[in-house]
């Protein structure tokens, strides 16, 4: 069973049991065979799911807990909790530290997305404005600095190899001591896999490892490998101090359970997790975030770095035009900008409160992608005028017939778009100004959220009033009734399909930005 599903399946028997109008013994063992079942079918280590029913048992005093309304919540939290602690060590994962100098050396089978997790991980500092260098000790696959290097050179990240030196434990030398030596934040190292573990892959790793001391190995693990997990994981730990663990292809049909077990066995914590192929497919890790959104409950704190990585502060103009209530044309074309740095839409709704697996499995990301790409030669084809206008003057219908012809695009796609930036507008106009719903945020919690995502996530929801409060601000922003209905229209139901969908998720982008930013400024 794939991640997706399994979410699904546990939210499913959560909601089931909501239902019941008597909650006893029996409605909880009916519960928990459910889950059971379905974390088994996703290979999830047997004596870990016995673990998770103990506990959860243990929990659960029948007696004690006088209504069904208090039994139901106990029994839904302590599913939360045991299902958290199921991906959880309880060890606070290390952080490569800005100027200081960190060595990281990747370490994993052949073939377990090493090399291209290597370089979603640069990216991923270098987008925190750390200056990372990749280093490539793996001489024993033929063609492994070509990909590195081409991994590299597309992410614009340094990296250093040799043609010519067969020595991994050299290489792995002379590339740490250049990055050294040239003051860089993060040095990643990538080492050869093997087919399977074997005497010389260790003993590779091991004289590596000794060689540059890293501060920290990460061990890669491919999310599709099923129940062999639990042996392999216990395999790199007993040869190399395992700091944190990268699992791979959790994109697709990955039943991932097997290697969530991996935790466990090393006891090291999940750092990241690679859902594609792509440089933006990789995922921070973080139990709650994780489960939460397994469940289909979003990953609000996800959401919040991810918008954080906009930078959107830096855009002076716009955060001053709406603290004035003003949304110009512009405005937006640097809001849509921004989200196609981050990658496909389907990433950042799958971290909304409310979007179901089943929800996101009917998106299509390049759909999704295109249609942005048209905005973009829409906004091109406007003249500087227009673009810093409300968008009133397409109410000249030449103008439109222009913008249309210029950009290839059909009008009533361009109509549509200038409606959605209208109300976008207006809620703009409602969140700025002095008596908007900006202005009633306490600016200094705004700001610690501006500066530290991570930190300021509890503070932002109480801001907010708590999941509650952010969902009504969601309604409030797509002016609907609420986030599953407002879901619905996107998928079709208004008539525009993906299309609508992107649209809406554009302007909800845009409005939490909007927010993220301003509080930045205050
Ligand atoms: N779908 C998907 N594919 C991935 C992911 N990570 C890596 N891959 C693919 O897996 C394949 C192997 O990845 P590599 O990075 O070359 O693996 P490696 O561990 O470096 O392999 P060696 O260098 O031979 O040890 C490539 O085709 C990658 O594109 C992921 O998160 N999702």
């Amino acid at each position: 069973m794939v991640l997706n599903e399994l979410g699904a399946r546990i939210n499913g028997a959560l909601q089931a049991l909501s239902k019941e109008p008597v909650i006893d013994d029996k409605a909880l063992d009916a519960l928990l065979r459910e889950i059971c079942g379905a974390l088994l079918e996703s290979d999830v280590n047997v004596r870990l799911v016995q673990q998770l029913r103990v506990n959860v048992k243990k929990r659960v005093n029948m007696e004690e807990l006088a209504s069904s309304t208090n039994k139901r919540k106990v029994i839904q939290n302590s599913v939360f909790d045991e299902l958290c602690s199921l991906v959880d060590p309880g060890i606070e994962p290390w952080q490569p530290r800005k100027g200081k100098q960190n060595i990281v050396m990747f370490v994993g089978l052949q073939g377990s997305g090493k090399t291209t997790s290597c370089t979603k991980l640069a990216s991923y500092y270098k987008r925190k404005g750390m200056k990372v260098g990749l280093v490539c000790a793996d001489t024993f696959r033929a063609g492994a600095f070509d990909q590195l290097k081409q991994n590299a050179s597309r992410a614009h990240i340094p990296y250093y190899g040799s043609y010519t030196e067969a020595d991994p434990v050299q290489i792995a030398m002379d590339g740490v001591s250049q990055f050294k030596k040239d003051k860089f934040d993060l040095i990643i190292v990538d080492t050869s896999g093997r087919h399977k573990q074997e005497v010389e892959l260790f003993a590779e790793m091991e004289q590596i490892a000794a060689a540059v001391k890293p501060d920290n190995t990460i061990f890669v693990m491919d999310g599709t490998i099923g129940q062999a997990a639990d042996a392999q994981a216990r395999a790199f730990k007993q040869s190399v101090d395992i700091g944190s663990i990268i699992i791979t292809k959790m994109d697709g049909h990955a039943k991932g359970g097997g290697a969530i077990s991996a935790v466990a066995a090393t006891g090291s914590p999940i750092v990241f997790i690679g859902t594609g192929e792509h440089m933006h497919d990789l995922d921070k890790f973080s139990a709650r975030p994780f489960i939460s959104k397994m469940l289909g409950m979003g990953d609000i704190s996800g959401l919040v770095e991810t918008v954080q990585d906009l930078q959107l502060d830096k855009n002076e103009d716009m955060m001053k035009n709406i603290a004035k209530g003003v949304f110009t044309l512009k405005d937006m074309r640097d809001q849509l900008q921004n989200i196609m740095k981050l990658g496909p839409l389907s990433k950042l709704m799958g971290m909304m409160p409310g979007m179901s697996p089943e929800m996101l499995k009917s998106m299509d990301a390049d759909e999704s992608t295109k249609k942005l790409r048209s905005y973009m030669c829409v906004f091109d084809s406007m003249t500087e005028g227009e673009l810093n206008s409300d968008g009133k003057l397409f109410d000249d219908e030449k103008r439109l017939h222009r913008v249309a012809r210029g950009s290839g695009v059909r009008m009533v796609e361009i109509q549509a778009l200038l409606m959605q930036h209208g109300q976008f507008g207006q809620m703009v106009k409602k969140m700025g100004g002095p008596n908007g719903m900006l202005s009633k945020m306490n600016p200094a919690a705004m700001q610690q959220m501006a500066k530290n995502p991570g930190a300021m996530n509890p503070n932002m929801l109480k801001q907010m009033g708590g999941m509650g409060g952010m969902q009504k601000m969601i309604q409030q922003m797509g002016g609907m009734s609420g986030v599953q209905d407002m879901m619905k229209q996107m998928m079709g139901g208004g008539g525009g399909g993906m299309g609508n969908m992107q649209e809406m998720m554009s302007q909800m982008m845009g409005g939490m930005g909007g927010m993220g930013g301003m509080g930045g400024r205050r």
